[in-house]
């Protein structure tokens, strides 16, 4: 298996060297160059296995001979067995055709555990091969840092430094960022909001010098093997629900859309998937991208849904690529056009991304009525990305049925979750402590030359 840049001009890399490396040296992101197809017979062989070997079974064509088959095995097992719930991604059901995947039982209670604590297990293997140092330099609305931190704290011979939004993540995010206690990992509170954080990430990949003199390497979902992880939770949430025989549809709150390019993946493997529905919070580029075809930011608005505050989202980098009929240069194109703001996407490439993507947004209001109105319906209490999801997939529901992603726990955005309903969830007892543990935070303003000084003094030490 090869993987091959969306910009068409960074050298084609194995799996293991996609994942180490992050982001490619045009500037795109990596994709493998085909997509293996599982059968029908592949697919239904997955019905009432283990998470952990349904995962094994989807990944592995991706990883090739980079890792051994029982290495491979070994390394899911223990990527998983931190989770909270013995399937690790349960079903429960909302009404007559509606499902939630609750994704938030892992070590940091949101969905990112899932592909983080995966490829800590397989970067850590592949650094003990090498003996190699690296850096992480990761960007935040609020779980992939804290997620990042829970994988790497403690190794030796890695370093992670997280840049989240000053001011704009919850407070029990903040505090899983800023409270571990190993020196190896380190969060930096940015003056600026999540796309300002990502951009940094971006252009430190592009600075060849820093690059290569701190030996970067990234964790957000620019690392293919972060969306790979995810592809799996669609096989093992659909197979259950009587895939491939019946078709299935799926609604993803979306923020940096990578989590809904896993299902795009799954389609493309043969998973029978009826609608991928794209659900915004008020920060809504994706849904006015995918209704009307002009990808244009128009800021980024702090919302109750804090980590899919985000308009400039990478993983769309990935879509637009298949849609130019993997055009590269194409693609380069459009994103220096979004430099200054937007592009248009043209009527071919549109046409290609409705015919798989639908969208919708949920405004604030709407974000809180969910909560209440699925609570007092159901019992379930959402978190309110997972509300997003919970919004638009009811204004989707048809004939297959509909899983949404619920992508975090309640318990990380208690006031929201307040406010909407009058209660206020509780940590687990792992957890209790969370606001006595004492904070290590840099405050640093949005200065990438000043951010990478700080992160080259660090290391220094
Ligand atoms: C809780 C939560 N829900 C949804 C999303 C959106 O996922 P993605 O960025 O993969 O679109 C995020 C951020 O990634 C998140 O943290
Ligand atoms: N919502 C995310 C944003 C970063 O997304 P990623 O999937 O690219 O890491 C977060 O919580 O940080």
């Amino acid at each position: 298996m090869r993987y091959i840049s969306t910009r068409g001009a960074a050298p084609v890399l194995t799996f293991g060297e996609a994942m180490m490396t992050g982001l490619a040296r045009d500037g795109g992101l990596y994709v493998p160059e085909t997509v293996p197809v599982m059968d029908k017979a592949e697919i239904a062989a997955l019905a009432g296995l283990p998470y952990e070997e349904i995962a094994f079974r989807v990944m592995k064509p991706f990883i090739g001979g980079f890792f051994a088959d029982d290495e491979v095995k070994g390394l899911i097992a223990k990527a998983y067995t931190g989770f909270g719930h013995a399937a690790r991604a349960p079903l429960v059901q909302l009404g007559p055709n509606h499902f939630l995947l609750e994704l938030f039982h892992g070590p940091t209670l949101a969905f990112k555990d899932f592909a983080m604590q995966l490829i800590g297990q397989m970067m850590q293997a592949a650094l003990a091969k090498t003996g190699e140092r690296i850096t992480i330099v990761g960007a935040t609305s609020g779980d992939t840092g804290s997620a990042a931190m829970e994988a790497f704290k403690g190794l030796a011979n890695v370093d992670v430094f997280i840049m989240y939004p000053h001011g704009r993540v919850s407070e029990v995010q903040r505090r899983q960022m800023t409270t571990p206690s190993e020196s190896n990992v380190h969060a930096l509170a940015v003056d600026g909001d999540f796309d300002d954080c990502q951009a940094n990430v971006k252009a430190m990949f592009n600075d060849f010098d820093f690059r290569d003199g701190v030996r970067l390497a990234g964790v957000n979902s620019i690392n293919w093997a972060r969306v790979l992880a995810q592809v799996v939770y669609y096989f093992s949430s659909a197979v259950s629900l009587g895939a491939p025989h019946r078709a299935v549809s799926f609604t993803v709150p979306t923020g940096n859309f990578g989590d809904i390019f896993a299902g795009y993946i799954a389609r493309k493997m043969g998973l029978p998937i009826d609608q991928l529905v794209v659900a915004t919070n008020q920060n809504d580029i994706l849904h006015r991208a995918l209704s009307t075809g002009d990808h244009r930011t128009n800021g980024v608005k702090p919302s109750i849904s804090p980590s899919m505050d985000i308009q400039v989202s990478s993983n769309f980098e990935r879509a637009l690529f298949d849609a130019y009929g993997r055009d590269g240069k194409a693609v380069a194109s459009l994103m220096d056009e979004m430099k200054s703001g937007g592009f248009t996407i043209s009527q071919g490439a549109l046409q290609m991304l409705q015919g798989i993507f639908t969208s919708g947004r949920c405004s604030e209001a709407e974000t809180s009525a969910t909560i209440s109105a699925t609570l007092k319906a159901t019992g379930e209490l959402l978190c309110p990305h997972s509300a997003v999801g919970v919004k638009v997939a009811n204004d989707h529901l048809g004939q297959t049925p509909m899983i949404t992603l619920a992508t975090a726990h309640p318990a990380k955005f208690p006031d929201a979750v307040e406010t909407a309903t009058g209660l206020r969830p509780g940590l687990p007892p792992r957890m209790a402590d969370l606001f006595e543990r004492p904070e290590r935070v840099t405050r640093v303003s949005n200065d990438l030359p000043a951010i990478q000084a700080l992160i080259r003094e660090r290391l220094r030490r």
